[in-house]
């Protein structure tokens, strides 16, 4: 691979909507034959950068190439270039993040499997990848999930050093590895970089890294800042602790004003955390600490702080420069910025959940009243209009509905037809589509329903208007349990569909759509992917154990009560008043 990596204009929105940005008109190039670093905050974006390189989220605009060639094919650019996905290889910032087999060979034989190597080429593959990162061979035959957080690091970077890629993109790399690893881990970057090939490194760990690199860029709330060649830095802070190199480091990028941050006393070479603390305060009451001209300096306070207590406390941790802002609350980046604002009515804890299922058993009972596909398309518009406040929360149940449309049309079609001679009737499709579409409205209604409690305020719910039950042998806490778990498990089947979508395209290189498994795929993936819902249930059950919930005792104690409140009547006043206004207009048809 010859040529470089070129990101113009990228933006790119949380779940792909483009109000929510999470980068924001990023450029930026990375080179064969570099190490590029990028640092940044917690929050700041580099991870999303690096998966938004590797294909792994969708654009909302700009484009992005490699070697010329662009990531994204197809009119609608939502096909991804195999040829290219081959070229590079991901490990994502938690390793356990891509396990799904069995054992460790079986994860570097899926990883392999898109370069279809002959089987002693892959043995061969593996035993190298696995003696430059230093894991022993009697490993490959452990469940990736039992190994330490070191050797599932060492695993993750294995997988991907067994399929040779030409660049690597590595999400913190060094985190948990000892110090044997992060030697290792230098070699191979070396090693990568003699070769004349890429490595694009989002991490916060300066120490072990930054003497390798050939770039840095900044990355800060959602914007790739500055690039600088890392020498620069590096001259600047040679014999510098690893408060004064973060520190230099972000000047070196223009990130922070030249001089320094505070008048020192005691003749030490660096701030003391204290006499940074004292400089953020003054900053502070300057009233510079958002937006003006102080904002660097409490930057570089807030950086060298946590930087030189690290260094107090352990001179071999990282330097970060991501360090938490000193107030204590995340940075107010892009993506977090991004993070869905809701209505405080919208809340999953403002309303009583016995109000809400009560208006759900309200409003569906009313639907379910309706027997005529007319009288349906009235309760349509006062279901649509009972649920348009709701729009913001109910985006994400839009494909099911839409999965669900489309299956009753086709349901439909076929329950309508007669073969000799072929017509469609109907009067025999009529009685299926009064069902579907009875479902259909009671699916509208349920799904602002799942956004509006939590499973554990329902579970609550459910013991304090039932618990007396358990006084005459009834198991209530028991079915309140059981009802909270269903409600939980059922979003997690879909994360967990998420996290093997993503393994499909991260490891398996599929250029599909994102979010989706190839129907070629389905076969390698269904398997591990139930034995993954059984681990889960696993370690849910281990939990609810350790929490006691085996032997529950006969007053449990509640941390905290749900109360019906006004807000609560309201809305169950307006379910009712709709729904009789729907039966008045049924009426008068
Ligand atoms: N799908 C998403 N929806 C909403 N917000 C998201 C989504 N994905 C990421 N974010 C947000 O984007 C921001 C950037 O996340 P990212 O993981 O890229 O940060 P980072 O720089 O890698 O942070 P860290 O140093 O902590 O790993 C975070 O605030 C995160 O919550």
């Amino acid at each position: 691979m010859k040529g470089s990596w070129l990101m113009q204009d990228v933006s790119v929105g949380a779940g792909g909507d483009a109000k929510k940005l999470l980068l924001e008109r990023v450029s930026a190039e990375f080179r064969p034959g570099e190490i590029t670093l990028l640092i940044g905050h917690n929050g700041a974006g580099k991870s999303t950068l690096l998966e938004t390189l590797a294909g792994l989220r969708k654009l909302n605009d700009g484009s992005i190439s490699l070697d010329g060639e662009p990531l994204w094919m197809g009119r609608k650019r939502n096909k991804l270039n195999r040829a290219l996905l081959l070229s590079f290889g991901i490990a994502m910032q938690q390793s356990e993040s891509q396990w799904f087999a069995p054992n460790a060979r079986e994860e570097l034989l899926y990883s392999l499997r898109p370069y279809k190597p002959s089987a002693e080429e892959a043995e061969r593959r593996i035993q190298a990848a696995l003696q430059s990162i230093g894991l022993q061979p009697d490993l490959l035959e452990r469940d990736p999930w039992t190994l330490s957080g070191g050797q599932q690091r060492r695993l993750a970077i294995a997988c991907l050093l067994a399929c040779e890629p030409d660049w690597l993109l590595l999400d913190e790399p060094t985190a948990g590895l000892d110090a044997d690893g992060t030697r290792r881990l230098c070699a191979i970057l070396e090693a990568h970089r003699a070769a004349w090939r890429g490595a694009v490194v989002a991490t916060h760990d300066l120490e072990a890294l930054l003497p390798l690199a050939d770039r840095v860029v900044v990355v800060r709330r959602g914007e790739v800042r500055e690039a600088a060649p890392a020498e620069a830095a590096l001259a600047l802070a040679a014999a510098a602790p690893q408060a004064l190199r973060a520190q230099a480091l972000l000047r070196g990028t223009a990130a922070l004003p030249p001089e320094a941050p505070a008048q020192r006393s005691g003749g030490a070479p660096w701030p003391t955390p204290r006499e940074l603390a004292a400089e953020l305060a003054r900053e502070r009451r300057r009233g510079g600490n958002r937006g003006g001209a102080g904002e660097p300096l409490a930057e570089a306070a807030r950086n060298a702080t946590a930087a030189a207590s690290d260094t107090a406390s352990a001179p071999a941790a990282a330097s970060d420069t991501a360090s938490a802002p000193a107030d204590g609350k995340p940075e107010t980046s892009g993506a977090a910025r991004a993070q869905i604002e809701r209505a405080v009515w919208l809340r999953p804890d403002y309303f009583d959940p016995r109000a809400v299922v009560l208006a759900y058993f309200l409003l569906s009972a009313f639907v379910l009243y309706l027997g005529s596909i007319k009288e349906l398309a009235v309760g349509a518009i006062v279901v649509v209009a009972a649920a348009a406040p709701f729009s913001s929360i109910m985006r994400k149940w839009w494909k099911v509905l839409r999965g669900f449309a489309i299956v009753s049309i086709i349901l439909l079609l076929i329950g309508g037809l007669s073969w000799s001679p072929l017509a469609f009737s109907w009067a025999k499709a009529e009685p299926a589509a009064v069902k579907l579409s009875q479902l259909m409205l009671i699916m509208v209604i349920g799904m602002p329903m799942l956004e509006l409690m939590t499973p554990l305020r329902l579970q609550r719910a459910i013991q304090q208007t039932f618990g007396w039950m358990a006084r005459i042998g009834i198991p209530i806490h028991s079915v309140g349990l059981l009802i909270m778990l269903i409600f939980r498990f059922i979003p997690l089947l879909g994360r967990e569909w998420e996290r093997f979508a993503k393994l499909a395209h991260a490891r398996g290189k599929a250029a599909s759509r994102l979010g989706t498994v190839p129907i070629r795929m389905l076969r390698v993936i269904f398997i591990p992917f139930v034995r993954s819902i059984l681990r889960i249930a696993e370690e849910m059950a281990d939990a609810l154990e350790a929490r006691g919930y085996g032997s529950m005792p006969a007053k449990p104690v509640y941390g905290f009560r749900v109360a019906f409140r006004r807000s609560d009547a309201l809305m169950l006043g307006l379910a009712a008043l709709g729904g009789f206004l729907l039966l008045i207009i049924i009426r008068l048809l």
